[in-house]
């Protein structure tokens, strides 16, 4: 197949020839080494690598007689059809972190779409090599002309519009450190005005995105909560079955009638608002710090430099039997000042709702898996859970990135609400499926340390969250955790004869640090934060 991409050798003489036609009309000859001269790409145009790493170093120039099918390539980056790579980047999708070319195809596009309209400028980049009627002189001429187009007067465009979205430091891009970006701004009021300039740290690669998937919804029970305070064994006994088959499938279920207030819910909406829609400088002196996880956080920009996450996030610890009982109210301020003071005590409200409840779903958890009913209701009862806000700006590119990648929560226990928007997905049966907004539910999903918990009967759910073109979307999510020096290991009667143990011993303290310092959670933490210890200990 690669082969047939290759040009052959008349094609490469002609081309020279081309060349040398282009180099009279003042066209650079080397196109390559013109395009990395005013390359605004960490990765330059015309160039690809195919191992993991953030470093420019690891490129190499794509192989001459490539280049000009490259046009063919860079669709399938932007996602738009799976075809065979010549760049082996695509197919390894998860060994290149810094892959910018679709960016590349949609400046490409964007310039041509004036001048031939949306339909054609779309089918030319993708189509033209290929059409029979196009001779390779219209083809060369049309890339040669499109990339010079794009180096010499695109490129500082980007850069200037690039530095209203994202401010990146004075060095050049090479430098970055994949995990220290401290220049990095994600300002989102600045993002909706900005049109379809879509920074390439925002382009995830084509395997995690949505192309593809259907709207199809994801069944997952929806379990009657009120059963817990009626007593009534056998509808509990029921209502635990419900719940183990969803946690072996998926780890994924819904709660109604789960006991928090709706007007508590509404109120922790306004105030995702109250914090967000605060001026950027304002969000930024609550800023999270390097290794901890509450205070405001803007893409994780400041934390990685490719796949950033569409979102806005304000996070804060609760702390299960803290002795005061003004701990959020007592942070949003020291944060964010007193105007805060009424946004801290919802969130406090909030906080403890969502741990009256967790402690619930534990009791019916330990039923479903026939353990002491009080077991995982005792283990997080002096817990340490982690509140979070999500705020998804509307995206114009919204099917080039993601709100949140795919990826298992590290923590033991996830109560999320999502608005109306929706925009969740679980994968299940080998597809993302999505989850219906319900207003009147709470979405359960189980984590990594629930999972070990559990001795891995339990699935960790692989979700993800899509951002909408038009519609900021918001969520409010709280990750229950243990305390963070606890042994995480599971009871013993869920150990049997034949079944040993599926993960060792560990702290929440060691595996959140492991995400926090070492690893950024993804589908595979747990597995990663295992090996990880036992070659550290
Ligand atoms: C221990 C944690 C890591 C994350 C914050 C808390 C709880 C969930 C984790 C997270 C949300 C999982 C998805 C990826 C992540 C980077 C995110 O997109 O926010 C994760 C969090 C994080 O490290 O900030
Ligand atoms: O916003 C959502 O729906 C999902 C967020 C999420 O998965 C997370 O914060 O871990
Ligand atoms: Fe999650």
């Amino acid at each position: 197949m690669e082969e047939e991409l290759l040009m052959s050798d008349s094609e490469i003489k002609a081309s020279r020839t081309i060349r040398l036609i282009l180099l009279s009309f003042g066209f650079p000859i080397d196109l390559t080494s013109f395009v990395r001269q005013h390359s605004v790409w960490e990765y330059p145009v015309g160039t690809y690598k195919n191992v993991s790493g953030s470093d420019r170093a690891l490129c190499h120039d794509c192989p001459p007689q490539g280049l000009p099918h490259r046009v063919l390539y860079i669709p399938v980056r932007g996602a738009v059809a799976e075809t065979p790579c010549l760049y082996k980047c695509i197919s390894d999708r998860y060994h290149m972190p810094n892959c910018y070319t679709s960016a590349e195809f949609y400046t490409e596009f964007l310039i041509w779409k004036p001048i031939v309209g949306h339909r054609r400028a779309w089918s030319s980049i993708v189509g033209i090599y290929h059409l029979e009627n196009v001779s390779l002189l219209t083809s060369y001429i049309y890339r040669v002309a499109s990339i010079y187009v794009v180096c010499k007067y695109m490129s500082p465009l980007m850069e200037l519009s690039a530095s209203n979205i994202v401010l990146s430091p004075a060095s050049s891009s090479d430098s970055k450190d994949e995990n220290n970006n401290e220049g990095f701004v994600f300002d989102s009021n600045m993002l909706q005005k900005q049109g379809n300039m879509m920074p390439k740290e925002f382009i995830w690669p084509s395997g995690d995105l949505a192309i593809n998937t259907t709207q199809e919804e994801l069944k997952e029970p929806l379990v009657d909560l009120a059963i817990m305070r009626n007593g009534d064994e056998e509808a509990i006994a029921n209502a635990a079955e419900v719940v183990r088959r969803a946690c072996l499938k998926h780890g994924f279920f819904q709660v109604v009638n789960h006991g928090v207030e709706p007007e508590l819910i509404d109120a922790a909406y306004n105030e995702i608002d109250s914090i967000f829609k605060l001026p950027l400088s304002k969000k930024l002196s609550a800023k999270r710090k390097p290794g901890g996880v509450s205070g405001y956080s803007g893409a994780h920009a400041d934390r990685y430099s490719s796949k950033l996450p569409w979102k806005e996030t304000f996070s804060f610890l609760f702390n299960h039997q803290s002795i005061s009982n003004s701990q959020i109210v007592d942070y949003f301020n020291s944060v964010l000042g007193e105007d805060l003071h009424q946004t801290g005590r919802v969130y406090q409200k909030y906080c403890e709702a969502m741990k009256e409840l967790s402690l619930i779903i534990m009791e019916l958890l330990a039923i479903s898996l026939g353990v002491d009913r009080l077991h995982y209701r005792r283990f997080f009862q002096d817990g340490d859970s982690i509140m979070r806000c999500n705020y998804y700006p509307p995206c114009t590119s919204s099917t080039l990135t993601l709100g949140t990648g795919p990826h298992t929560d590290p923590t033991s226990l996830t109560i999320l609400h999502q608005d109306q928007v929706g925009g969740l997905q679980v994968f299940s049966d080998n597809k993302w499926l999505a989850v219906r907004p319900r207003s009147q539910a709470l979405v359960i999903n189980i984590g990594d340390t629930f999972m070990a918990l559990s001795n891995g009967r339990y699935k960790s759910c692989l979700h993800r969250a899509l951002v909408n073109t038009y519609k900021e979307r918001r969520s409010l999510v709280f990750f229950v955790c243990p305390r963070d020096d606890k042994t995480v290991k599971p009871p013993e009667n869920l150990l049997c004869k034949n079944e040993g143990r599926k993960y060792p011993d560990f702290t929440w303290s060691n595996l959140f640090e492991f995400t926090q310092n070492h690893y950024r959670a993804d589908v595979a933490t747990l597995q990663s934060f295992i090996h990880w210890q036992s070659n550290n200990s």
